[in-house]
């Protein structure tokens, strides 16, 4: 079974995300990025209604340049603020060695609080935009760092998705490796409903939504009765 991992902004679209069934509710800040960090506080009044409802909360800590020091700080935060999933994008990190050497600090500050919290390195689909690593070299350095899970996204929300970026071989190898490698895998970027069929298909452990369940686009809010659409779809 895929679970759905949705993307609030606010303590309102938690609600909503709630109320259409989503399976886990990620905390972001989409006006920071495509894995935009917010607030401690937002993290963790967002976790105690989400916890009530018996779901998991994730948490982004930010579109990251190559500083281990300031991202394992970040990790922190979001773990003490409540997170059970902390997500760190590896937006300026250029290969395999650096994304191992941020990923091992993170995976250590978030262990060292609590054991039981999961790491999630991300890597962008659209990678060669910006210069960053490519999502193929993330399952050996996730690997290495004892990270939980990996994932893709996209970093630039201009309206190219996932499979514009990416074709079906490749993120069905995507999702192998990382079970090969002992991680669980997400999908993510602009995924909307064609996209359902395929994604099925390759059968990640999770795919991350944020446009497809907002009435009008990515900044617009999120409505409940898309996130239920999108629940029922998924288990069709
Ligand atoms: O993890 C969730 C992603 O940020 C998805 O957002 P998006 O559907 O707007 O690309």
């Amino acid at each position: 079974m895929i679970r759905v991992l949705v993307s609030p902004m606010s303590i309102d679209e938690a609600y909503e995300c709630l109320k259409g069934g989503a399976d886990i509710i990620d905390v972001k800040n989409p006006k920071e990025g495509s894995l935009g960090a917010n607030f401690p506080w937002v993290i963790k009044e967002i976790g105690e209604i989400v916890k009530k409802e018996g779901k998991e909360l994730s948490a982004t800590t930010g579109d990251l340049d190559f500083k281990p020091g300031t991202a394992s700080l970040a990790a922190l935060g979001a773990a003490v603020a409540g997170a059970d999933y902390i997500k760190v994008g590896l937006y300026g990190v250029k290969n395999k060695e650096q994304a191992y050497e941020i990923l091992k600090n993170v995976t250590r500050s978030v262990k060292d609080f609590d054991a039981d919290k999961k790491v999630v390195g991300a890597a962008y689909a659209d990678f060669h935009r910006i210069n960053a690593i490519s999502p193929f070299d993330l399952p050996e350095a996730g690997q290495m760092a004892e990270v939980d899970g990996i994932m893709i996204d996209t970093a630039i929300k201009d309206g190219l998705t996932l499979f514009d970026h990416l074709k079906e071989p490749q993120l069905q190898e995507f999702v192998e490796t990382a079970r090969e490698n002992g991680m669980f895998c997400a999908l993510a970027g602009s995924i909307n409903w064609e996209h359902l069929p395929v994604l099925k298909k390759i059968s990640p452990d999770i795919i991350g939504v944020r446009t497809i369940v907002c009435e009008s686009g990515r900044q617009s809010k999120i409505k409940s009765e898309l996130v239920e659409r999108l629940m029922k779809e998924m288990s069709g």
